[in-house]
Parts: C-alpha cells; sequence; structure tokens
C-alpha cells in the first residue's frame, strides 16, 4: 500500500472556481485516499516549492540561535493565547510512552494579538513571511474541506461554517515549523524518536517537507515511509475529522524515526494543523450518534493535556 498522489490542478489555488465535473472527480478520489490511507498528496495545489524553502529558511534562522535568544518566544508565556512560540527540544511527547521528541517547533495560531511577540533581530521578516504562508494554507485547506464535503455528500457549508475563524483569537489552527537538529546517538536515551507515534488532533494536517524520514501506519498496522514528491503537499486526516464522519475517513498514526547512526542530517518540515472553531459544535455529519457532540477548543484541551503531561 503506498499514499495516492491527486492532481488538484483543477481546483489550484490560482483557480478561481472549479466545474461540477472537476468537483465530482477531486472528490471521489479525496473519497478513497481518506477512506483507505489516511493521507494524501495533492499535486499542483498553488503553493509552490519557493514559498516552503522561504518559510523553511527564516524558521532556519531562528531555531540556529542559542537557548537563551529563543527563550523569550517560549510556548505558554503569551496571555490568552497559549499555544503561540517556541517549543524546546525534548518537551513534547507525542507518544506519552516514548521520552520527549527530538525536534524543535515554533507555533503560529492567532495572527492579530497583541500580547504575542514576534522574532525579529536575526530572523528578520520572520511575523510576514510566517503570516503570509499562514493564509495560504488556509486558503487551501477550505478548498479541501469543500472536496471532502462532496466525498461524503453533506453540504460544504457542515465543514466550512465551522471554520471561519481560522487565524483570529476563536480558532487553533496552527502553523507549526518544525526544526530536527542532528542526532548524538550517545546522548539519546531508550526509545527516544525525532516524533513519536501519534495521530493528529484537528481536522486536517497540511504537512510539507523536504527530505525523508516520515513513516505511515497503514491498515495492515505496519509503517511505511512516505516519499519526498517535491512541491507536493501531504494532507492527512485527523482524529476530530475521524470523529466528525463516523469513522469514514481515517485518521492513522504516523512518526519520524531518527535518522541512521552515523547520520548526522538535521531535518525540517512544516505542518499546518487545520482546527474547527473552538465554539464550533462538532457532531457526526451523517445524523449518527456515534460519538456524542464536541466543541473544537473542548476536544483540543483534552488532546493536549497528553502530550505535555497534565500540566
Ligand atoms: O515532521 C514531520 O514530517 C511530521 C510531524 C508531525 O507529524 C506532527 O508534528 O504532527
Ligand atoms: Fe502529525
Amino acid at each position: 500500500m503506498s499514499i495516492p498522489v491527486v492532481d488538484f490542478g483543477a481546483y489550484s489555488l490560482s483557480e478561481e472556481d472549479v466545474t461540477d465535473e472537476q468537483m465530482h472527480n477531486l472528490s471521489k478520489e479525496l473519497e478513497t485516499a481518506f477512506t483507505e490511507v489516511g493521507f494524501v498528496f495533492l499535486k499542483n495545489t498553488g503553493i509552490t516549492q519557493e514559498e516552503v524553502y522561504r518559510v523553511m529558511d527564516i524558521s532556519k534562522t531562528f531555531f540556529l540561535q542559542p537557548d537563551e535568544a529563543k527563550r523569550p518566544f517560549s510556548r505558554n508565556s503569551f496571555e490568552n493565547n497559549p499555544n503561540h512560540g517556541w517549543v524546546s527540544l525534548g518537551i513534547e511527547k507525542l507518544n506519552p510512552l516514548r521520552p520527549g521528541d527530538l525536534k524543535e517547533a515554533f507555533n503560529i495560531t492567532s495572527l492579530c494579538q497583541g500580547s504575542i511577540k514576534w522574532p525579529s533581530g536575526a530572523a528578520k521578516g520572520f511575523r510576514e513571511i510566517q503570516t503570509s504562508f499562514f493564509h495560504r494554507c488556509k486558503a487551501l485547506s477550505l478548498r479541501v474541506l469543500r472536496v471532502m464535503a462532496h466525498s461524503l455528500g453533506v453540504d460544504p457549508e457542515v465543514f466550512l461554517s465551522a471554520h471561519r475563524l481560522i487565524g483570529t483569537a476563536g480558532n487553533s489552527t496552527t502553523l507549526r515549523s518544525l526544526y530536527y537538529p542532528p542526532v548524538n546517538r550517545e546522548e539519546g536515551k531508550e526509545g527516544q524518536l525525532r516524533c513519536g507515534e501519534h495521530s493528529d488532533y484537528g481536522s486536517i494536517t497540511l504537512l510539507f517537507s523536504v527530505s525523508e524520514g516520515l513513516q505511515v501506519r497503514t491498515r495492515s498496522g505496519e509503517f511505511i515511509c512516505a516519499p519526498v514528491i517535491p512541491g507536493a503537499v501531504l494532507i492527512n486526516v485527523a482524529d476530530l475529522m475521524q470523529r466528525w464522519t463516523s469513522d469514514q475517513f481515517v485518521s492513522v498514526l504516523h512518526r519520524v524515526l531518527l535518522p541512521p547512526a552515523a547520520d548526522s542530517s538535521t531535518r525540517q518540515s512544516l505542518a499546518f494543523f487545520v482546527q474547527p472553531d473552538d465554539e464550533a459544535l462538532i457532531s457526526c455529519c451523517d445524523g449518527s450518534n456515534r460519538y456524542p457532540p464536541v466543541t473544537g477548543g473542548g476536544y483540543l484541551t483534552e488532546r493536549f493535556k497528553s502530550s505535555y503531561g497534565q500540566t
């Protein structure tokens, strides 16, 4: 089994709209991918490799600074926006049974709050570059959600009306830059990975990476390596979407292994975690009561508790 590749050109960000026939074809392709695998590569989305490199470059400039320079931007230090900011190495455990992940991250959630701080100095342009990429990812996500609604035969407003506030205080959608530094095997703890086995929490995730390392679990339970397809965006179903679709779309485990011994390369990726509005009530879209309704914000709060401990 492999991750399907779908040409999204008909509904790329540079196209105004899509014809009924194109929408039908795309929705069939996404339906197969999200029902059977939970992941899909989209080609020709309108988001270019150059845009991705620009965000990765400015993020890397930030990450390569000494920890003292990054500490003022730490996650959990901004009032009203606890998820914004820098997460240092080894802090987060996406698989709570393993030691902390060997990665650093920078989260960008709400774009317009006075209380948050943005890196400048060495990382000049950080805010502008990240913000404009956030808007591009938001636009693509809404298109993908529309196609997904068609796949399920539900009114697109079921998904779209629950994602009205992306980029504002009432929604926790996050653009996360990830940096995996070189691994020193001697210092590593038993069982430690770059990113432990997990599934994502929200509706869908857009993932941009330029090097290998990601593994995705298949239905039969084995992990397969995700290839790198230059210019393509990897999109996966997350847990709340699985619940919303009464398990029709599957949210599957994935992880990032350590590089082979003696390989001192780094890895970078960008994840755009799409999350329904905090107050949006998510009930099974097939009208069943397979899962009780839950709010976007309430569900996320519960999930964060397990990846950061109960604090
Ligand atoms: O870096 C990657 O490729 C995957 C990261 C990931 O799955 C996550 O942060 O949720
Ligand atoms: Fe993930």
